[in-house]
């Protein structure tokens, strides 16, 4: 059971209006987790030309677990069939995480390590975004201030990411904020996190404001395991019980496979 956050401050109304206020997520019932990664590559590749196109680079963030695991395996091929490849736009996209874990870098459990398929197909270093690890700087609200200053410099110009990967809990998280945890109230864009209920337990994420800003939202998730975060991630904004509620954009698109949509049709109107 997580103890409620209280007194719910006023960045809880925010968040919830704010998702409230963007229009409701698309749902995708694919066959398997492949099968929803590779339509999700496929539409974050289309949004990548896109944004080179109108706006010389593209800003993309990735997620860890299985949903990013499984995007990290097509993005590159996606990326080609689209045409971004060496010396052809690739080298304007940007890779960001949508949340890291504070452990050193090159540490097996990190998110960036999903980033390697892309740098392999031609991803410039220099386009890679890593979040700072305890090896670099001394604790990990120092990594989370490290990334809001990358951001600051580096990030899209008008602050609002082409396309986020979202990855979705068997609680309803996304990213690293957690049902209950002040984390995902913070505002600012990003946000240190020390109790994730998820190992390992220092982790930056990035905040729903940053989400929100989103063009495009893609949230990738399979199994049963997932069948209760889906329909509660796919109800009413509810931060503090269902943070995947609330991490919408300006298009968000739901990826399931039949497992993990299996609950909704009880989700509230
Ligand atoms: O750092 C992380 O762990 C992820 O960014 C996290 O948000 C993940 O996407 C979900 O926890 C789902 O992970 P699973 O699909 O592996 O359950």
């Amino acid at each position: 059971m997580t103890r409620p956050v209280s007194p719910e401050p006023p960045a809880r109304e925010a968040i919830e209006a704010g998702a409230a206020a963007l229009p409701a997520p698309e749902l995708r019932v694919h066959t398997d987790l492949a099968e929803a990664a590779e339509h999700a590559g496929r539409d974050t590749a289309a949004a990548l030309v896109a944004a080179v196109a109108q706006r010389g680079a593209g800003h993309l963030v990735l997620t860890g677990g299985s949903g990013g695991q499984a995007l990290a395996e097509v993005l590159p091929a996606a990326l080609e069939r689209a045409g971004l490849r060496p010396g052809s736009g690739l080298e304007a996209i940007h890779l960001w995480f949508g949340d890291e874990r504070f452990v050193e870098r090159g540490h097996p459990e990190r998110n960036d390590a999903l980033a390697q398929p892309l740098v392999d197909a031609g991803i410039p270093e220099a386009r890679v975004h890593r979040v700072p690890g305890p090896d670099e700087v001394a604790d990990v609200e120092a990594a989370a201030q490290a990334l809001r200053a990358e951001l600051e410099r580096s990030g899209p110009a008008d602050g609002r990411f082409d396309v986020i990967h979202l990855g979705l809990g068997p609680d309803a998280h996304v990213c690293s904020l957690f049902p209950g945890h002040a984390a995902a109230l913070a505002a600012g864009t990003t946000v240190a996190v020390r109790s994730s209920p998820k190992p390992p337990p220092e982790r930056v994420s990035l905040t729903f404001e940053v989400i929100q800003r989103g063009r495009e939202v893609m949230v990738v998730a399979a199994g049963a395991g997932k069948a209760q975060a889906a329909a509660l991630g796919l109800g009413r904004p509810e931060v503090l019980t269902a943070p995947a509620s609330c991490g919408r954009g300006e298009r968000t698109t739901w990826y399931l496979d039949a497992p993990a949509a299996h609950d909704l049709s009880t989700v509230p109107g």
